[in-house]
């Protein structure tokens, strides 16, 4: 996969404060890929200076290989916070109008329109649109030049719950075009809901990064009794899917490999003429994971 934004060692200090701190990570083309952290961890910061808006204290970052350029700028579209159209032209009059300032061509408005679900309401006037088309309007003009990139901060920020299902469901229906995504959050589902690869951002330092399924997936654990605990633990050894457990007490705690449930134990179990007199199942919440995260 090539890589489409690689930054090294990044870091943005505002005075003493260390805002961005010698972040490196590497997006590659075709993801989603989600910066989450709490309020003031340095999201917008990190989006500002790979967008070229704010200049970097110290470190690096390239698109596409190259340091940032009109050529290369060409080629990202974003959307840092609701835009200001213009509130007594139509949806239509106001992509013409950003169309023009980025020298797109107006032809794929009336596409944009679409796949963003505006078509039919292209004639209304901005002011007259809920919060969530506007968003949805501030995407379509995002993607008028077409780009191969988009940098979106907060995209749901503000939205009621209808709002908020539209605009992911949107950025997943762009990401599956074939574009790459970097989407600042700092909400954990949305994350991952959405993203296919994480950086967890506190204080301006990366906490983590990987695949959303790495960092993120919350593995549920099993407590399970029985009325003889020996014969359990012995089998629990030889089940290929069991990743770990533990006794405690009168129960053990386990995890299973992805895709194994408390069912394909419980019939194990059974088969080998052990009845399991308990068997809960504790999720972890991703609260629960990403306070582990950020507490490392
Ligand atoms: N222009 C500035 N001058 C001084 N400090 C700043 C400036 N911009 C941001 N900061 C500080 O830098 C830190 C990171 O801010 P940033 O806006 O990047 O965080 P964020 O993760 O995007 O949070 P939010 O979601 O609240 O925007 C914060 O402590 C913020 O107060």
């Amino acid at each position: 996969m090539a890589t489409v934004l690689y930054l090294d060692e990044l870091s943005k200090n505002y005075g003493s404060l260390k805002a961005v701190d010698r972040l490196s990570l590497e997006v590659e083309a075709g993801s989603i890929y989600g910066l989450l952290g709490p309020n003031g961890s340095g999201k917008t910061t990190t989006l500002g200076m790979v967008l070229d808006v704010i200049r970097p204290s110290n470190g690096s970052f390239l698109w596409f290989g190259r340091s940032i350029s009109k050529e290369t700028k060409l080629r990202v579209g974003a959307l840092l916070e609701t835009p200001n159209f213009y509130p007594y032209l139509t949806a239509k009059a106001n992509l013409q109008v950003v169309a023009d300032t980025k020298q797109a061509n107006h032809r794929h408005i009336n596409k944009m329109l679409d796949m963003v679900g505006l078509g039919t309401r292209s004639h209304t006037t901005f002011k007259g649109f809920s919060l969530g088309m506007k968003q949805r309007l501030a995407l379509a003009a995002a993607m008028l030049n077409d780009p191969e990139v988009l940098v979106l901060d907060e995209p749901t920020n503000g939205l009621d719950p209808q709002g908020i299902a539209e605009v992911r469901d949107l950025i997943t229906r762009i990401a599956a075009q074939g574009k790459t995504i970097l989407l600042a959050s700092h909400l954990l589902d949305e994350v991952e809901k959405v993203c296919t690869h994480v950086a967890v951002l506190q204080s301006g330092k990366l906490k983590a990064n990987g695949p959303v399924g790495n960092i993120l997936s919350a593995k549920d654990q099993l407590l399970i009794s029985a009325e003889e605990l020996p014969p359990v633990l012995q089998l629990l050894e030889r089940l290929p899917y069991v990743v770990q457990f533990a006794q405690e007490k009168s129960y053990i705690s386990l995890t299973l490999s992805e895709g194994y449930t408390s069912t394909d134990l419980n019939r194990d179990m059974f088969a080998q003429g052990i009845v399991l007199s308990q068997i809960l199942v504790r999720r972890k919440s991703l609260e629960a994971q990403f306070l582990e995260i950020t507490q490392k």
